[in-house]
């Protein structure tokens, strides 16, 4: 199919671009002196982003990768500047969603619904960019990669702007026009052209034109739909035991806003009385857990003052089956052996606090040594930076020292898609061989570090089966020790659902509301 051609033809070049006059249309002035933007207002010519950091200096000048770096010019509202800034500084530096959106929100002071706007537009459109760009491909008769990257981003914000939010289509194509005039003038009327096409099917409409058949390639047909890489996909399906309508469920949640939750530090605060302190919820599973109804966690007193810490239900989980679990023999040497950056330290050093034990935290990296370190003030942890591998040669790490280990292996991270929404096209097959080596060697220094009957937990943060099931078994088999599984079922709450057959436990974000946690618990004989 032909389509719409890129730097010739305005043939659509801002027709229609500006839909009926509505109160939004500009910004409001707020009686006090200054004024308002909200979605879809318009910036008004000479009058915007201040091009601090992202807007000006880092986007300015070409680059050898052929990337537009000139400022983005006015005339482009504030939220939708911001995304498009941090969409394209994770597809042109590599740059992390979470980390720079957070700080050019900052810098350009959006907040409440202009803040809530900018980073829907932002996750939304990384974690949909799969099936994004099927359909700009089809809808602009060419490849997508072979499109300007600049005037690219901008086509996927407004695709996703036309096809998962409720900004109408006009108000839409006109903000993504005005946006691509500002970093790929001459390709207005392209996309122009190519977001009109876009309109004439809803996203379903778009599935159902270019997905594969659901009953002869039912992967294919997944991947298009839900914006996941069909390796991904394959992973879900084998670790959920083939069961493709729950893949399907799962691929949904990974789509998902994930929920914010809260530890209530053991010893430290109490989580009802937090729960009602922050205006959130009490957790359904974890004993420590709190839901946030939304906002930013690090500006809570209790976050501030060590009482609690941001942290997903299913790793307090985890850890917490650890520290619970049945041991007979001392139980005062606590060791984490991938520490950072303090989280499941955080919580398990609370809970050494409350029963007279220590806790060795080891990070490789010495920055987030530093962070645990942080994290875990005030309780009686001591920090590490060094080599996990280091069980034995290292004087701080002795063999058969500790009664409880924990692993909380570098993974793949397929576990927690939900809040890094970039990372399920940048992970790769090719990142689990060093991984998988690196988690059994881990995971044996761990069968090391520990006593006779002492308890080590393996967890992952990714249910793949490479990273769980097959390096937890080769690495019982082959570290030289007598190891058994301990059923980690029960060490996890009464009448928690969906928990398998045992003895590992594998948690899902749309069976238990929690990242994709792995968990098996090993003694060694
Ligand atoms: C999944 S993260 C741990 C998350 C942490 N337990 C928490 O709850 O906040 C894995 C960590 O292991 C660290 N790591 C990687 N290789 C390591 C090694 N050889 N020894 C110790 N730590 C290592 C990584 O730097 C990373 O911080």
């Amino acid at each position: 199919m032909t389509g719409p051609s890129e730097p010739r033809g305005e043939r659509f070049a801002d027709e229609g671009r500006r839909g009926p006059a509505r109160s939004s249309d500009g910004p409001r002035d707020t009686g006090r002196g200054e004024r308002s933007f909200e979605r879809g207002d318009r910036f008004p010519r000479g009058d915007r982003p201040r091009g601090g950091q992202f807007g000006g200096d880092r986007a300015r000048g070409g680059d050898r990768r052929g990337f537009d770096r000139r400022p983005v010019r006015p005339a482009v509202d504030l939220p939708r500047h911001v995304a498009y800034q941090a969409v394209a500084a994770v597809h042109r530096d590599d740059a992390y969603a979470n980390l720079v959106l957070p700080a050019m929100l900052r810098e350009e002071g959006l907040t409440g619904r202009d803040a809530a706007f900018a980073t829907e537009l932002t996750y939304g459109t990384l974690r949909h960019t799969g099936t994004l760009d099927a359909i700009i491909t089809d809808a602009a008769g060419r490849d997508v990669q072979r499109i300007d990257p600049p005037v690219r981003d901008a086509l996927r914000i407004g695709a996703y702007q036309l096809l998962h939010t409720r900004v109408p289509a006009h108000a839409a194509v006109s903000s993504t026009v005005d946006l691509v005039r500002s970093v790929g003038p001459g390709a207005t009327g392209f996309a122009n052209a190519v977001l009109r096409e876009i309109t004439t099917l809803d996203h379903d409409g778009w599935v159902a034109k270019l997905a594969p058949d659901r009953e002869t390639d039912p992967v294919g047909h997944l991947a298009l739909a839900y914006s996941h890489p069909q390796w991904i996909v394959r992973a879900f399906a084998e670790a959920l035991g083939g069961d493709l309508a729950e893949t399907e469920r799962l691929l949904i949640e990974d789509n998902e806003r994930p929920p914010v939750h809260l530890c209530a530090r053991p010893g430290l605060v109490d989580p009802v009385e937090l729960a009602d302190e922050v205006g959130g919820a009490p957790g359904a599973f974890s004993p420590y857990a709190v839901y946030l109804p939304g906002g930013a966690p690090g500006d809570l007193r209790a976050v501030a003052e060590g009482r609690a810490h941001v942290q997903d239900e299913g790793s307090q989980l985890v850890a917490n089956a650890l520290a619970g679990a049945p041991l007979d023999g001392p139980d005062g040497r606590w060791l984490d052996l991938c520490a950072g950056p303090g989280g499941k330290a955080g919580l398990l050093g609370a809970l050494a606090a409350q029963r007279g034990a220590r806790l060795t935290a080891v990070e490789v990296a010495e920055h987030r040594a530093r962070l645990v370190e942080q994290a875990t003030r005030g309780l009686p942890v001591a920090v590490l930076a060094t080599d996990g591998r280091s069980v034995g040669a290292d004087p701080k790490l002795p063999e058969g020292h500790f009664d409880r280990v924990l692993v909380d292996a570098p993974c793949t991270g397929l576990g927690s898609l939900r809040r890094r929404p970039e990372s399920r096209w940048r992970r790769q097959p090719s990142d689990l061989p060093p991984l998988t080596r690196l988690q059994r060697e881990l995971l044996t220094a761990a069968l090391k570090a520990v006593r006779p009957g002492g308890l080590v937990a393996y967890v992952t943060c990714s249910p793949h089966t490479v990273e769980t099931h097959v390096t937890v078994t080769e690495a019982a088999r082959r570290c030289g020790l007598p190891v058994d599984f301990v059923d980690a079922r029960p060490l996890l709450p009464a009448g928690m659902p969906g928990l398998g057959d045992g003895p590992t436990v594998q948690l899902w974000p749309h069976r238990h509301g929690t990242d994709a946690m792995f968990l098996a618990v090993l003694r060694r004989g």
